[in-house]
């Protein structure tokens, strides 16, 4: 039988939404996690707020966004769920205030994305996109005009993460040359070489690929300026976020021949689900090859990354462990047999741990563990007491100003 936890698991609910695997539904369920809503699509804030509101859990991907506005109406949310890698969606410092823990899959899906771009590489160098057009109309581009093999041509990286650095050494293998550029210092794989700057990047690039978080920094961070220091004749690549092109630029240079074609998947605003219009200046534009923000959406990726996520928060629940989390201070914690586990987040400000023994010591609590693991923002105490005195220290602990958040696990 499932281990049962201070609240019953069929009291805790977890919302699943834009269709996650299904391999999350049966981890959860396989942990005793059955109280299971599901939804395809993510929803428009009104909708969300209403549903999350009585939520332990919620898993989410790139879509949902869960802003200040949303998590301060989720007062019984313990941890978010993004079954893919960016966590740009999810207003981080307001969940770390209010004590939500954030995970994610930070490796799953990253060799969908690099295969994609190959693809990609390969396809628009060739003008496919365009001549694939063509032939739907009943046209005929039989030409090596403006077509070109990969070998021996310049692949521009930008951010040479998870992503960017898989793709360079498959795309070495290609034969192309790979120059990337990344804010820190890396380690070049193979024979790739780091510039010093996106503009050097620009310059040299037969074919330029963003692989950066959405930042402030990475915003509009190829605009109508950078977009014109690209070589002529060059393509443009983006799985990374929609904010990282300015899209109406980038539709100009397409539209202009400066750039012979882009290939792209992100785009600023996207479609809550498969039934909505996609609306962009891209459509109806032969050299831009539009995909729907499948870069990261393979059968494999996909199944795995519903394991992983879901294992995380099942875990977190069952026993406190907040290993790999995005926002939380990571502790990595034994079972915790015969004992009750109290878990106490709190600010980061001097004298809470000093509080808390306090609370044990005035009322002769003994404590069989006690692990701390702090951030810049949040303080994190795991402490193991007696059955029968949990109650007594989860109401007191509770009390210790600073406090964010406390449960306790049985
Ligand atoms: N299209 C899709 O389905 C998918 C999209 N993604 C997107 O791809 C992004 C990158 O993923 P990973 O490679 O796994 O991330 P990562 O965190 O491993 O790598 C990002 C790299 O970008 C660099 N960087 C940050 N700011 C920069 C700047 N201003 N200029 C140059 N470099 C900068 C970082 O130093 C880091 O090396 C994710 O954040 C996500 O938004 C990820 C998976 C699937
Ligand atoms: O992993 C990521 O960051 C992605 O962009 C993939 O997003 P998705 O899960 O396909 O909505």
């Amino acid at each position: 039988m499932a281990p049962q936890t201070s609240l019953q698991k069929d009291k805790i609910r977890i919302l699943l939404l834009e269709g996650v695997h299904q391999s999350a539904v049966d981890v959860l369920a396989s942990r005793g996690y059955t109280n299971v809503e599901y939804l395809k699509t993510s929803l428009p804030e009104d909708e969300l707020i209403e549903k999350i509101a009585d939520a332990h859990f919620i898993g989410i991907r790139s879509r949902t966004q869960l802003t200040r506005k949303v998590l301060e109406q989720a007062p019984k949310l313990i941890a978010i769920g993004c079954f893919c890698i960016g966590t740009n969606q999810v207003d981080l410092q307001a969940a770390t205030e209010l004590g939500i823990a954030v995970f994610n899959a930070p490796y799953s899906n990253t060799r969908s994305v690099a295969e994609l771009i190959i693809a990609e590489t390969i396809l628009t160098l060739r003008g496919i996109p365009e001549k694939n057009a063509v032939c739907h109309r009943g046209g005929w581009l039989k030409s090596a005009k403006g077509s070109f093999e990969a070998r021996g041509k310049t692949l521009g990286i930008v951010g040479y993460g998870a992503i960017g650095s898989q793709l360079s050494v498959m795309a070495e293998a290609l034969g192309m040359r790979v120059i990337f550029f990344d804010v820190i210092t890396k380690l070049p794989l193979g024979n790739a070489m780091q510039v010093n700057s996106l503009d050097e990047l620009l310059a040299q690039a037969d074919v330029v690929t963003l692989h950066v978080p959405e930042l402030p920094s990475t915003r509009m961070m190829i605009g109508a300026e950078q977009l014109e220091r690209m070589k002529p004749g060059a393509i443009l690549l983006n799985a990374s976020r929609g904010t990282v092109v300015d899209i109406d630029a980038l539709a100009e240079v397409l539209k202009s021949g400066h750039l012979a074609g882009a290939a792209i998947d992100v785009f600023p605003v996207e479609p809550r689900g498969n039934e909505d219009e996609f609306q962009s200046p891209l459509r109806g534009i032969d050299n831009a090859l539009l995909t729907p923000h499948i870069g990261g959406s393979t059968m494999e990726a996909q199944e795995n990354i519903g394991i992983e996520v879901a294992e995380k928060l099942a875990i977190y629940s069952d026993n406190g462990t907040t290993t790999s989390s995005v926002n939380f201070p990571e502790v990595a914690l034994p079972g915790h047999p015969g004992v009750h586990r109290l878990l106490h987040i709190h600010k980061n400000v001097p004298g809470v741990l000093g509080a808390i023994n306090q609370v044990f010591s005035d009322n002769a609590i003994n404590i069989s563990a006690q692990f701390l693991q702090t951030n810049e923002t949040l303080g994190y105490v795991v402490i193991d007491v007696d059955a029968e005195y949990s109650d007594l220290a989860l109401e007191k602990i509770k009390d210790i100003p600073a406090t964010l958040r406390c449960r306790v696990l049985f």
